[in-house]
């Protein structure tokens, strides 16, 4: 089996619950995919990292990262998985808001300025927490080279419309819903 199918039954094995759920954007569905349940777990992190590292494989850029939480391990696991390959790629951490103490940074991790970026997400439905990522990046001065995710539930013509390149290794169909 390829990385993509294995990472597909874990998504479903893990991930897939079902029943009524409001979503991070007010709407109601009739399941949820807690993609921390991979993205989080030893064994499928790993194949996280790899498929989408696949996936965006002919977008140049050399540092990933999106709006936390749900970005974050999707993130670390690209940064390890190029690791593994001798590929230098930096993560970077999206507050969804400023911090009032310390550097007061929004964007967390190596400066992003100047730089090809690739946002990520575990999951995108709206598309709404992606592109406000996008904007704190394009604020900072990254350049963002596309938007890359998990799970699309929806989010694919939102982004296109911000003329961004929007990889996604699955879509809902995929899964066993
Ligand atoms: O495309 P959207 O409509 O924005 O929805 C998708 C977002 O919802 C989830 O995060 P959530 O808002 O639950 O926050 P969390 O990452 O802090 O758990 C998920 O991780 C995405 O970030
Ligand atoms: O839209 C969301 O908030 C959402 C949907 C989903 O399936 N999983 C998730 O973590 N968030």
């Amino acid at each position: 089996m390829s990385d993509r199918e294995v990472l597909l039954k874990h998504i479903n094995d893990k991930a897939v619950v079902r029943g009524r759920v409001t979503l991070s954007s007010g709407r109601e569905a009739d399941y949820y995919v807690d993609l921390r349940r991979v993205t989080l777990d030893g064994a499928s992190a790993p194949l996280v990292g790899r498929v989408l590292l696949e996936a965006t494989a002919d977008l140049s850029f050399d540092a990933v990262g999106g709006l936390t939480l749900g970005a974050d391990p999707v993130a670390a696991a690209m940064l390890h998985a190029a690791a593994a390959r001798g590929r230098a790629l930096d993560a970077f951490v999206v507050r969804k808001e400023g911090k009032a103490h310390g550097l007061q940074r929004r964007i967390e991790g190596p400066d992003v300025a100047g730089r090809r970026v690739l946002a990520v997400e575990d999951t995108s439905t709206t598309g709404g927490s992606v592109l406000t990522a996008v904007d704190a990046l394009r604020e900072a001065g990254a350049e963002v080279v596309g938007v890359a995710v998990i799970v699309d539930r929806g989010a694919r013509a939102r982004v296109a419309e911000a003329g961004l390149d929007y990889r996604a290794v699955f879509e809902a169909g995929d899964l066993d819903v």
